[in-house]
């Protein structure tokens, strides 16, 4: 089984149980699209996909994507200008993928602007770390972590998002 670049596999806690720092909170808990909310802050918007690949699903996802054996795993830097904001880890079940064509071959269209898009999109609670991330092109940082499960007509798929240090440099958050 091949080694995703970064391991999650650590202490989550519901986001509403933790304190946030302020000026992340809002990213931490959007509840909507992390694409769409880091476009409203930059001019150019990246995907640089770093690993994407069909693997055996790690053994400590599956409580979170129960009956899966296979997934895609599928990891990205998020660029805004200049500067790597979000690191993204997402597990799309194989059934998931085989229903949802398009999920096969994201490449660099972010998976935000394709999920987002469908109807019955439904989302599951927001969980929270922190990692020690080393990320090619932004360096090592302990880094505030969400993940939840979407369910997409019932078909389910992780999300994992950390940010970054560069997030800092973005416009005034908002
Ligand atoms: C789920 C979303 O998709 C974003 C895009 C990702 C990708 O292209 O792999 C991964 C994480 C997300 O931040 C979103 O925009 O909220």
């Amino acid at each position: 089984m091949s080694i995703p670049v970064i391991s999650l596999d650590t202490d989550w806690h519901q986001a509403q149980n933790c304190s946030l720092p302020s000026e992340l909170a809002p990213w931490i808990l959007e509840p909507a699209s992390l694409t769409a909310r880091l476009k409203r802050h930059c001019g150019h918007f990246r995907v640089q996909v770093l690993n994407e690949q069909r693997t055996a699903l790690p053994v400590f996802l599956q409580p979170l994507l129960p009956n899966t054996l296979q997934a895609q795993l599928r990891e990205v830097i998020l660029w805004c200008d200049d500067k790597p904001c979000v690191y993204g880890q997402s597990w799309l079940p194989e059934k998931t993928v085989n229903a949802l064509r398009p999920l096969a071959d994201m490449g660099e269209r972010p998976l935000g602007d394709y999920i987002f898009q469908q109807s019955g999109l439904q989302r599951g609670s927001i969980e929270v770390t922190q990692l020690q991330l080393t990320l090619p092109d932004a360096g090592s940082a302990l880094c505030y972590t969400r993940r939840s499960v979407f369910r997409l007509n019932d078909l389910p798929l992780l999300v994992a998002e950390a940010f970054l240090p560069a997030m800092a440099e973005l416009k005034a958050f908002a």
